[in-house]
């Protein structure tokens, strides 16, 4: 349609003109503060409101973020889901929701570094800013590492979602849970054992969640790439973002010599786990997307070596 025709088209009402159309009304009578000290303050207020809450906060909080790698010294950017919360006694209505993100958006502002050591500072400073006792942060995020070919050295870059919750009560201090969900190759020892010849094969998907010792140093080595190598060490074979023909050689014929049911899967992973020094307690899971089947294969373990 050239220039002149749309000069032509039917001339529209005003945009005011429109929104009135379409149901908007003046501004009506202005009767209550509009200054924030004089307004009301609901959520502040004291009264028996009959329970103790365990959390209150703000959930799927999206938000760009920073990750290192310790061996790579760039930061990673990446897309962060938070969820913040406090407990709140049954004498106070509610928390304070504006502090949350009012929080975050400082920290963002001072370049938010999503490490250990920066969650701690976040979740004691969220308790004292909501006059609690207690806060949790949980973020959320792809990892993003390169991986090369077997033989061709080729790189790519492969993901991990990644899971960090920070705990802090003023009587305990911090509680530290991280989670890694890496995928792998599975080929099927049973289908290998019966079959002539092949072997039924599938991703499979290996969840590990791990609370760390109260010393643990993130400077000492990046708990992230040790999940991951827990997983994939364990696996019939890793996964590559490319592959050329000796590399898909290569990595065939390491998953025929190394068959694994789910449940060899969460067996190996956890003996990794179990000889970490900074890992107390670690929760285990494997799920096939069989190749055979329109279900997944699954298998969990819980262990706390605390309870020892
Ligand atoms: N506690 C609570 N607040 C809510 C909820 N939904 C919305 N809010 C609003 O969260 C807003 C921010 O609360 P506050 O952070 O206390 O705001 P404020 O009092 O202006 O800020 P502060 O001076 O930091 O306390 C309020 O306007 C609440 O109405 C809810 O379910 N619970």
């Amino acid at each position: 349609m050239n220039q002149t025709n749309i000069n032509t088209q039917k001339q529209l009402p005003s945009k005011e003109e429109r929104h009135k159309l379409f149901g908007s009304v003046d501004p009506g009578p202005r009767t209550k503060p509009i200054e924030k000290d004089e307004m009301a303050d609901l959520q502040n207020s004291r009264e028996d409101f009959l329970f103790d809450l365990d959390a209150v906060g703000i959930s799927n909080v999206k938000h760009p973020i920073r990750i290192y790698s310790s061996k790579k010294p760039e930061m990673q950017t990446t897309i962060g889901t938070f969820r913040f919360a406090s407990s709140i006694g049954k004498g106070s209505k509610g928390t304070n929701m504006s502090r949350f993100t009012e929080q975050l958006d400082r920290y963002h502002n001072d370049g938010f570094a999503v490490d250990i050591t920066t969650l701690k500072k976040f979740t004691k400073e969220l308790a004292d800013r909501l006059k609690q006792e207690d806060a949790e942060v949980e973020v959320s995020y792809p990892w993003f590492f390169e991986r090369r070919g077997p033989f061709s050295d080729l790189a790519g870059m492969n993901h991990a979602d990644a899971t960090m919750k920070v705990s802090y009560h003023q009587q305990t201090g911090y509680d530290v849970e991280v989670s890694l969900t890496g995928k792998i190759t599975t080929l099927c020892p049973c289908s290998k054992e019966i079959s002539e010849y092949s072997a039924h094969n599938q991703r499979g998907n290996v969840t590990m969640s791990v609370r760390l010792t109260e010393d643990f140093d993130e400077n000492d080595m990046d708990w992230k790439e040790a999940l991951l190598e827990a997983a994939e060490s364990n696996a019939s074979a890793r996964i590559h973002p490319v592959l050329k023909r000796p590399d898909e050689k290569a990595v065939t014929e390491q998953a025929y010599e190394n068959p694994r049911f789910v449940e060899d899967i969460v067996r190996l992973v956890a003996a990794d786990l179990y000889e970490l020094p900074y890992v107390e307690r670690f929760y285990v899971a494997c799920r096939n997307e069989e190749s055979i089947h329109l279900h997944d294969a699954i298998a969990e373990v819980t262990y706390d070596k605390t309870e020892e």
